[in-house]
C-alpha cells in the first residue's frame, strides 16, 4: 500500500516536470523522430531486436540524426559520418561527457574512477595519461609481446591435439583473450585468477542486462524494485576483495624485492617485466602525479581493461575467423599468404608482420561489418548546442550508430559483402578521422586500447589459419554455410558458437 502511493506521487512529480519541461523544449528546433508515450517514450518500440538495428530502421524514417526517448531519457542517435564529424571533432569537448545514471557503472566503477565513465576533467585527464603513455603505449604492449605470443602457442598446440575432433573454437578464443589481458594486468598466473574470470563472466551477463531503472534516473526508489542494484553491489563485493588480494600480493612483492635489493646492495630496475598493477603501483607510490591514485583507482581501471577490452578483441576474432572460412576466396587469399611468408619459420611470429597486406585488411573489415560496440559507448552533452541545424539540450544522451555506418551503402561498395581487398591500398583506417568507420570511437575519448587489441586479433587469426584447414561437423554442411547470427542480447558477439574440425596443416611445425 505504502509502495503504491510512493508510486502514484512519483507518477504525479513526473507528469508536472514533463508539462514544465514541454514548455521550455517548444522554443527550442529539436531533432525530428518518434512520437513519445507519456512515460514509457519510445520504450516500446526497441523490443524485440537487436538496438544497432532497429535504430538504423529508424534512421531510414526519421534521417541520421533523431531524437528518440527510453523512457525519462532524452537521446540523440547519429548515423552519418558528417553528423558524427560534428559531434567528434567540431564539438568534441561538449561530447566528450558520458551518462552517470546507469545502475551497473554506478556501482562497478568505484565512484567513476575508471576510465571509460570517469566524467571529463582532471581526473580522467591523468587516468587516460597514464592509460595511453604508461600501460598502452607502444612499448608496453610490446613487451606483452611474449606472453602473446606464448598464450597463442598454447591454443594452437591445444587444437592440434584434438586434430579431427570437434573443437569449441569460440570458448578457446575467449578463454584465450582472457588469459593475455590477466597476464598482462597481473603478471604470473595467480591463483586467483580462476576465480577473478569467473566473476568477470557473471559480471559481464549482469552488465548487459536491461535495468528499467536506468531509464528513469529520477526514481531511484526503481532500483530498489528491480533488484539489479543488489544484485551488481554482491557481486562488486566479491570482485573488490579479488582486486585487493592481488594488490596486496603485488605490494608484499614489491617489498620483498626492495628489502633483498638493499641487502644486495643493487640498484637497477627490472622494467619490461611489469605488469599493469606494478606499472599504477609505481605511479602510486611516486607521488608525482597530479591527483593522487587509491588502491581503488588501480581496482577501477584494472577493471575497466578487462571490461572494455575482453570480449570486445574476443568477439572480433571469432567473427574475422567465421567470415574467413565462409568465405573460400579470402581464405585461400589468407592461408597463401601466411603460408608463403612464414614457410621456413612453420610458425607465424610477429616479427614477420609487415610483410602482411591480407591478413591486416581482414581485421579492419571485420571491424567494418561486426564492430563489437556498435552503438559505440554512450557520451553525453555538457551543455546545449546546434549540431546539423538542431538544438541538442543539454544533458542529452548520444548513441552514434557505427555499425549502420559501417554498412551504409553511400559510403561503401557491397557493404554487406565480406570484401577485405576494399582496405588493401586504401587509406581508411580505424583511428577515429574516416568517420564512416569509427569501430575504435573518434574525439578525445577514442578507444585507448587500440594498440592492445589489434595484435590479439591478427596474431591468433594468423596461427589458426596458417596451422590449420578447418572442417564443420558433417551435419553442419559446408564451411560456406557457417551461420552470421548476431547474439540476440550478448551485443555483437556471434549467436552460434564456432565448433569446427582442425586438420593440422602439412608445413606446420606442429606436423612433425
Ligand atoms: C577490438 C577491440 C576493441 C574495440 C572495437 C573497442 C571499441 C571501443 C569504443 C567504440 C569505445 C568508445 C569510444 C568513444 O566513446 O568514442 C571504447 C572505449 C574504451 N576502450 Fe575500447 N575497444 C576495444 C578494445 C579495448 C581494449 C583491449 C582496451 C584496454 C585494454 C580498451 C579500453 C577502452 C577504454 C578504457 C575506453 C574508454 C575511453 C575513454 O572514455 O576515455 N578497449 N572502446
Amino acid at each position: 500500500m505504502e509502495n503504491l502511493f510512493i508510486f502514484l506521487f512519483a507518477l504525479l512529480l513526473f507528469c508536472f516536470m514533463l508539462l514544465k519541461l514541454s514548455k521550455k523544449y517548444s522554443a527550442l528546433k529539436l531533432p525530428p523522430g518518434p512520437r513519445p508515450l507519456p512515460i514509457i517514450g519510445n520504450l516500446h518500440q526497441i523490443g524485440g531486436g537487436l538496438m544497432h538495428h532497429i535504430l538504423r530502421e529508424m534512421a531510414r524514417t526519421y534521417g541520421p540524426l533523431f531524437r528518440i526517448k527510453f523512457g525519462q531519457v532524452s537521446t540523440i542517435v547519429v548515423s552519418s559520418p558528417e553528423i558524427a564529424k560534428e559531434i567528434f571533432r567540431t564539438h568534441d569537448v561538449v561530447f566528450s561527457y558520458r551518462p552517470q545514471n546507469i545502475a551497473v557503472f554506478n556501482v562497478m566503477t568505484y565512484n567513476f574512477s575508471n576510465i571509460a565513465f570517469a566524467p571529463y576533467g582532471n581526473y580522467w585527464r591523468q587516468m587516460r595519461k597514464i592509460c595511453v603513455m604508461e600501460i598502452l603505449g607502444a612499448s608496453r604492449v610490446r613487451s606483452f609481446g611474449s606472453i602473446r605470443q606464448e598464450e597463442v602457442m598454447n591454443l594452437i598446440r591445444f587444437v592440434g591435439s584434438h586434430k579431427g575432433k570437434l573443437v569449441n573454437v569460440s570458448e578457446k578464443i575467449y578463454g584465450l583473450t582472457y588469459s593475455i589481458t590477466a597476464r598482462a594486468a597481473f603478471g604470473k598466473v595467480s591463483k586467483y585468477q580462476q576465480v577473478f574470470k569467473e566473476h568477470m563472466d557473471k559480471y559481464d551477463d549482469l552488465a548487459r542486462g536491461l535495468d528499467i531503472a536506468d531509464f528513469y534516473p529520477s526514481m531511484k526508489f526503481l532500483r530498489l524494485v528491480t533488484g539489479m542494484e543488489r544484485k551488481l553491489k554482491v557481486m562488486f563485493k566479491e570482485v573488490d576483495e579479488i582486486l585487493q588480494v592481488i594488490i596486496d600480493e603485488h605490494r608484499d612483492q614489491r617489498m620483498k624485492k626492495i628489502r633483498s635489493k638493499v641487502d644486495d646492495n643493487e640498484k637497477e630496475e627490472e622494467e619490461g617485466n611489469e605488469d599493469i598493477v606494478d606499472v599504477l603501483m609505481n605511479l602510486q607510490q611516486s607521488g608525482q602525479t597530479e591527483l593522487p591514485v587509491t588502491d581503488d583507482n588501480i581496482k577501477a581501471v584494472i577493471l575497466d581493461i578487462f571490461g572494455a577490452g575482453g570480449d570486445t578483441t574476443a568477439a572480433t576474432l571469432e567473427w574475422a575467423l567465421a567470415e574467413s572460412l565462409k568465405n573460400k576466396q579470402v581464405l585461400k587469399r589468407a592461408q597463401e599468404e601466411l603460408r608463403t611468408i612464414f614457410h621456413s619459420k612453420r610458425n607465424v611470429d610477429e616479427s614477420g608482420f609487415n610483410q602482411l597486406k591480407y591478413l591486416p585488411a581482414i581485421v579492419k573489415e571485420t571491424l567494418r561489418l561486426h564492430p563489437p560496440a556498435p552503438l559505440s559507448l554512450p557520451r553525453e552533452c555538457s551543455e546545449e548546442c546546434n549540431i546539423y541545424g538542431y538544438d541538442i539540450p543539454a544533458k542529452t544522451r548520444v548513441m552514434v550508430n557505427i555499425w549502420a555506418m559501417g554498412r551504409d551503402p553511400k559510403y561503401w561498395s557491397e557493404p554487406e559483402e565480406f570484401k577485405p581487398e576494399r582496405f588493401i591500398d586504401s587509406r581508411i583506417d580505424y583511428k577515429g578521422n574516416d568517420f564512416e568507420y569509427i569501430p575504435f570511437g573518434a574525439g578525445r575519448r577514442i578507444c585507448p586500447g587500440m594498440s592492445f587489441a589489434i595484435p590479439n586479433v591478427a596474431l591468433p587469426l594468423a596461427q589458426l589459419l596458417f596451422h590449420f584447414d578447418w572442417k564443420v561437423d558433417d551435419d553442419a554442411g559446408k564451411l560456406e554455410d557457417l551461420d552470421m547470427v548476431e547474439h540476440p542480447v550478448l551485443e555483437a558477439r556471434r549467436k552460434n558458437e564456432l565448433k569446427l574440425i582442425p586438420v593440422i596443416y602439412e608445413g606446420s611445425c606442429l606436423k612433425n
